[in-house]
């Protein structure tokens, strides 16, 4: 039978991991504490490697160890989370196997010679189908935490790089928010004018019960959003029931990263505005009219 590793860095959400590698026998492999480990036992997975508390030293002082445990077991696919320390995991992994590393994956198959993948590409408006002659490595979306399943745990005795210790932790100055979870989004564009005026949309937001996000500029070029909340190919992918779009122009690399939403709206003075072909409802109209009679009606 063929064999998929689940590569796990502290963190036990990997339903899409376990969903992705049916068919297979799995092995998760978890750096982390007991209790992580435990959670990855019940998710369905058929066994668990586990490296025992990690103690002063941080995920990422593992990579080596997991990279020659993935070696010595030779698996057909390796899995990770695209989470920061998994991606780290994942990295190693690749290195050590001398296999290509794949994301945006959506179906992998263990084939005679070796390991087919389907993945989109373009900004997912295309999907592409590759062929690899050899072990594959996927990082993505590592999804929710799964119960049900009852594997056991393997503890190994694994060292960490001794270099690398963690020496403080504390709250970070800004919350980081998690627009991928959010139920309903209202975003902002360059409609808007200027900074002061995002209370306009944020005030909406509130009405809404809504996290606010925004298109790259306003992120990127203007700074008045951090990189957490901007969506699209290159930003968040989200799926909310509501995606509120507020004088954003609708380029591709934006609608893309909102294609998951059930119902998207969106407002632009312009009536040819491109994010009109791709909204359920579509308003005509002055951001600054529009968004205070919305937010007023609303609350
Ligand atoms: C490689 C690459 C990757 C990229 N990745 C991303 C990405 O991940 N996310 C992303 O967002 N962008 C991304 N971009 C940038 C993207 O192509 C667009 O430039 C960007 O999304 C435009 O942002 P915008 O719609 O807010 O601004 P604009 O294109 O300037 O549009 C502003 C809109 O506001 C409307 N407007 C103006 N005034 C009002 C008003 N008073 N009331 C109502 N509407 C008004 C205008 O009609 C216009 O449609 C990427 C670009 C490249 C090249």
């Amino acid at each position: 039978m063929s064999t998929t590793y689940i590569l796990v860095a502290g963190d036990a959400r990997i339903d899409a991991l376990v969903e992705l590698a049916q068919g297979t026998s799995t092995t998760a492999v978890v750096v982390g504490t007991r209790s992580v480990a435990e959670a990855v036992a019940a998710s369905g997975v058929d066994a668990v490697t586990w490296l025992g508390e990690p103690g002063d030293a941080p995920v990422e002082a593992y990579a080596s160890t997991v990279a020659t445990l993935v070696a010595s077991a030779q698996p057909d696919v390796v899995l990770a989370s695209s989470r920061p320390a998994d991606r780290v995991l994942a990295g190693a992994a690749a290195a050590v196997l001398g296999a290509p590393a794949f994301t945006q994956v959506s179906a992998v198959t263990v084939v005679a010679d070796g390991v087919e993948l389907t993945r989109s590409v373009f900004g997912g408006i295309a999907q592409e189908t590759d062929q690899v002659s050899g072990p594959a490595v996927v990082v993505v979306d590592g999804g929710a935490v799964a119960t049900g399943g009852s594997a056991a745990i393997a503890e190994v005795t694994a060292s960490a790089i001794p270099t690398l210790t963690v020496t403080e932790n504390r709250p970070a100055e800004r919350a980081v928010v998690d627009l991928g979870r959010a139920q309903r989004i209202v975003s902002a564009g360059r409609g808007v004018k200027a900074k002061d005026d995002l209370g306009l949309v944020e005030s909406l937001a509130a009405a809404l019960g809504a996290e606010t996000a925004c298109s790259r500029p306003l992120a990127e070029g203007l700074g008045w959003y951090t990189h957490d909340r901007y969506v699209g190919v290159t930003g968040q992918q989200v799926s909310p029931e509501l995606y509120l779009a507020v004088g954003i122009s609708g380029q591709l690399q934006h609608t893309v990263g909102a294609r998951g939403a059930r119902t998207v709206v969106a407002i632009n003075s312009d009536k040819d505005a491109p994010f009109f072909a791709e909204a359920d409802y579509c308003v005509v109209g002055d951001l600054y009219q529009v968004v205070p009679a919305l937010t007023a009606a609303l609350s």
